[in-house]
């Protein structure tokens, strides 16, 4: 009997180079309990992967700011008013969100806004300041999000809708956005290429980095 996962998306089912490694649809086909897919990506990006995957949709998106799972959609920030408001001043006093004109990273955001991480970091943390927000650095860009939104919060969340235990979840992540996922599950692995605060949060860190290191934690309960 295998236990239900929940599973981060940027360098934990990802490639080094960028982009989803072939190897987690089938991980995501396969195992033989519920997997949830928890991520700071917006709300599509998660559903998108379950539905090409041809698995149930089970997610926690924008770090926990939106939750789904057996068709229920639970958006627990009141919107994006603010991170959207700390946006605006961001750039008007020079910085740049780094995404382009079409800025497919945030055009479908329901509770935080992304920026680039090439952006300038003193001024988002000037302006998240003045705001009342918090900057979380996934290694894949900033957040700029309401505190106390995490994705830990999320897995609770989908875990009562599945009638389960958070602590029956075993969780896999490479980054600071992942550390309350790892508290809320019962057993938690960070992959070899996550940040200090995974590394340290994790009750393991695997060998392998990325999915290598995904598969690395799952073989352990096979
Ligand atoms: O969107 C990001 O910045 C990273 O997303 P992740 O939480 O799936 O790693
Ligand atoms: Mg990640």
């Amino acid at each position: 009997m295998v236990p239900p996962l929940v599973l981060d998306i940027d360098g934990t089912l990802t490639a080094p180079t960028g982009g989803i490694d072939p190897r987690a649809i089938e991980t995501l086909r396969e195992w033989d309990a519920p997997v949830v897919v928890a991520t700071g990506k917006a709300f599509p990006y998660p559903v998108a992967l379950c539905h090409f995957a041809n698995v149930p949709e089970r997610v926690i998106a924008e770090n926990g700011g939106v939750v789904y799972a057996d068709d229920e959609v639970t958006v627990t920030v009141d919107g994006a008013d603010r991170p959207r408001a700390a946006a605006r001043a961001f750039v008007d006093r020079g910085g740049d969100l780094g995404w382009g004109a079409a800025d497919t990273v945030n055009r479908w955001r329901e509770t935080e806004v992304a920026v680039h991480r090439d952006a300038d970091a003193a001024l988002l943390g000037a302006v998240a300041e003045e705001f009342d927000l918090e900057v979380v650095d996934t290694g894949y860009a900033y957040h700029l999000k309401t505190p106390d939104v995490e994705k830990g919060d999320g897995l609770r969340s989908v875990a009562a809708t599945l009638g389960r235990d958070p602590a029956d979840f075993v969780a896999v992540g490479d980054s600071e956005n992942d550390v309350s996922t790892f508290a809320a599950a019962g057993r938690s692995f960070a992959v070899a290429n996550a940040d200090d605060r995974a590394r340290a949060a994790a009750d393991e860190v695997t060998e392998g980095s990325h999915m290598d290191g995904t598969l690395e934690a799952l073989a352990t309960f096979a």
